[in-house]
């Protein structure tokens, strides 16, 4: 049985993952079982599971500790239940269809004892794929950045930043201005799928060369560690005065990026349905929405389209071409997902698609609009041109710049 403190209770006592902390609620010490021997994570907190209760609690304290109500309403038996099993989220993924599992279930696989290191590898701490291996190592960076600048700290930053600006009303526009899909332009400088793109990268210069050319909106890369981008990029790009609205591309697996994300001028934020359970795209896009964000929810197959058209309130569905578990792209993919009954809830619920990945040519342009979409986002056929903004005509095969 499992006793849990929450409010002005110093203690927080579990059985199986076992957290310390005291009124600040910060992370003291944590103790994780791996085969049944204790091993010490010291005073800096290690990624602990987060669910959709905690991320609630966390929204009002800003602290990343697992607590919930002593109450023993129906609630907390289920929290209790999470501590005792550890991978009740995986579970309820599962079920979904979802096959990333968002941390590993037994611990990082490195262990400090004194002085030695030890690897202990088996199949709950071993990634099956890189899309699992960036989202748990997305999951111990955004523990750490959120010790940096707990949420009530972000949340007071959010006052400096820049308006945001009307992102699916920009794609709307230039859909109907050019009859073309809108294009969504990525300042991407390399990809886990195909190595770097870009060695000589300046992201303002790719940005204002793309909104020059006609570019509706820009997607900027975040990530660092396995696509070479960085916030400081969407930074700069949203202060050097470009207007098109910013599509923050990024994991997203935490409701405190998202405030991050908008406190560095994003206008738009990813949420990839492989990796994000019903629950929280819902709890995401509501966050969203209070923050004036849009929310580009990605798909790649049926059962993602499925789900995410059976969430109320999507404004914007991505289809991506590529599978992220394996890198293959197809871009008949979003004309199949595009046929038959999904195609009309789409157009019911006036649903804006956008075909993402892999398009290089006019042919693939008005492929994927043939099968309905009307924005594509594309990165890598024009950041690999000698000038990325001017590769936009070649791609559309015309010039789809309206600007003056
Ligand atoms: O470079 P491409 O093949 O034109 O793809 C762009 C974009 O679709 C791709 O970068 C992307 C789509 N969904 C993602 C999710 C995470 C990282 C990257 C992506």
């Amino acid at each position: 049985m499992v006793g849990i403190a929450i409010g002005t209770s110093p203690r927080i006592r579990a059985s199986g993952p076992c957290f310390s902390a005291r009124k600040s609620r910060r992370i003291l010490s944590s103790r994780i079982w791996v085969g049944g021997i204790p091993i010490d994570c010291g005073r800096k907190s290690t990624p602990l599971r987060c669910t959709r209760a905690e991320e609630v609690c966390k929204e009002s304290t800003g602290a990343c500790i697992s607590v919930t109500s002593t109450d023993d309403d129906t609630a907390n038996s289920i929290k209790v239940r999470e501590l005792e099993n550890g991978n009740l989220p995986d579970d309820e993924a599962a079920k979904q269809g979802i096959r990333i599992r968002r941390r590993p279930l037994t611990g990082p696989p490195t262990h400090m004892v004194g002085p030695f290191e030890f690897r202990l590898e088996n199949e709950g701490n071993t990634p099956r794929n890189i899309l699992e291996k960036i989202l748990w190592d997305k999951d111990i960076e955004v523990s750490k950045m959120k010790e940096r600048k707990p949420l009530n700290v972000l949340k007071k930053a959010l006052t400096d930043a820049p308006p945001v600006r009307d992102f699916v009303g920009a794609l709307r526009a230039s859909y109907q201005q050019t009859g073309m899909p809108a294009l969504i332009a990525e300042v991407k400088k390399a990809s886990p799928s195909r190595g770097m793109l870009r060695e000589d990268f300046d992201p303002v210069k790719i940005a204002n060369g793309y909104e020059k050319n006609g570019a509706a909106c820009l997607s900027v890369l975040t990530d660092e560690k396995y696509f070479q981008g960085s916030f400081e990029n969407l930074e700069a790009i949203r202060r050097a005065g470009v207007e098109c609205p910013l599509l923050c591309k990024e994991f997203i697996i935490d409701a405190w990026q998202i405030y991050y994300a908008r406190s560095k001028g994003a206008d738009a934020i990813l949420l990839i349905a492989a990796v994000l359970p019903d629950l929280d795209i819902k709890y995401f896009t509501k966050i969203c929405r209070m923050l004036g964000l849009a929310a580009l929810v990605e798909v790649h197959d049926e059962r993602e389209m499925d789900r995410v058209l059976g969430i109320d309130g999507i404004q914007l569905i991505g289809i991506n071409n590529r599978d992220l578990e394996t890198f293959e792209v197809d871009i008949l993919n979003t004309k199949n997902l595009l046929e038959g009954k999904r195609g009309e809830i789409i157009r019911q619920k006036d649903i804006m698609v956008v075909g993402e990945s892999g398009l290089f040519t006019p042919n693939d342009i008005s492929y994927v609009q043939d099968a309905g979409v009307k924005a594509v986002l594309v990165g890598e056929s024009l950041i690999k041109q000698d000038d990325p903004g001017r590769g936009i005509a070649g791609l559309f095969g015309k010039d789809i710049s309206l600007r003056v």
